[in-house]
């Protein structure tokens, strides 16, 4: 495998004292897309909030860029190159766009790129983000998370609650990202979409990594992806909407 800009290995997170992610072992490659897939439930956020050092990892090591990050404080992850746009990650309602960028600068992080990556938003700096559509919100959350001049950015469900048209141009700015030098780790209810952009994924069921491999083997196979998600017989009593949204989803291609 190509070198890894993140490389988490055998990591176990906790919530207080409620494991929920077993040593799980995780490559994100530099310039990429790698997705993280499973069920509601499954651990994903509790994987990415680990990383980011939200919540307390109980063994394991990460790496970010060569450097030991798993014992620092979660600053000091980002500091070192390590963004994170949070699930329900909200904007500043009462400023405007582009004081919501100016906030988020660090660095030399330049504003022009991140109008250039959403002319949407260059269109309506002067306007109150509390305006914005949800789209547009979700286009600052990212605009924001790249003026932090990450070298990875993990991204949780930025989709929630938006239709598949608006998902679909903020994929196309995922990938854009990657094109600007950032590596990504991204979360995904939509896993089509997700999978179309992405070059390695990963599917967690119940705290594990259950797949690990090239998007190719899961894109277009309902079907398999269902069986990673639940497992060969699904239990009914972990039953949730995801599998109808995957099957939904594949309908509306
Ligand atoms: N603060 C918490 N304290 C205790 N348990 C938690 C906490 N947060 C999440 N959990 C539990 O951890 C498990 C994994 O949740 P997590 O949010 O990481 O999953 P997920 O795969 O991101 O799911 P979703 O798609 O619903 O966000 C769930 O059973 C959840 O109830």
């Amino acid at each position: 495998m190509a070198e890894q800009i993140l490389d988490v290995r055998d990591i176990s997170v906790a919530r207080g004292d409620v494991p929920i992610v077993y040593d799980v072992t995780l490559g994100v490659q530099p310039e990429a897309v790698t997705v993280l897939l499973g069920a509601n439930g499954a651990g994903k956020t509790t994987l990415l909030d680990g990383i980011a050092g939200l919540a307390k990892t109980t063994s394991g090591t990460i790496g970010l860029a060569g450097q030991a990050i798993a014992g620092l404080p979660t600053y000091r992850r980002a500091h070192a190159g390590l963004g994170y746009a949070e699930q329900a990650r909200t904007v500043f309602r009462s400023l405007t766009v582009e004081q919501n960028l100016l906030v988020a600068r660090t660095g030399n992080g330049d504003l022009g790129t991140a109008y250039r990556l959403f002319p949407e938003l260059e269109r309506r700096r002067a306007l109150g983000a509390g305006h914005l559509s949800g789209g547009e919100q979700q286009m600052l959350v990212l605009a924001r998370a790249l003026l932090g001049e990450p070298k990875v950015l993990l991204i949780d469900e930025m989709s929630l609650g938006l239709a598949p048209v608006v998902v679909r141009r903020l994929m196309s700015a995922v990938r854009e990202l990657t094109s600007l030098g950032i590596a990504v780790l991204l979360v995904e209810q939509f896993a089509h979409l997700a999978l179309e952009i992405g070059s390695r994924a990963y599917v967690l069921r119940k705290g594990r990594v259950v797949f690990e491999g090239p998007c190719a083997d899961l894109a277009g196979d309902d079907d398999l992806l269902k069986q990673y998600y639940f497992g060969t017989a699904e239990d009914p009593a972990e039953h949730d909407d995801t599998a109808e949204k995957v099957a939904a989803e594949g309908e509306a291609r």
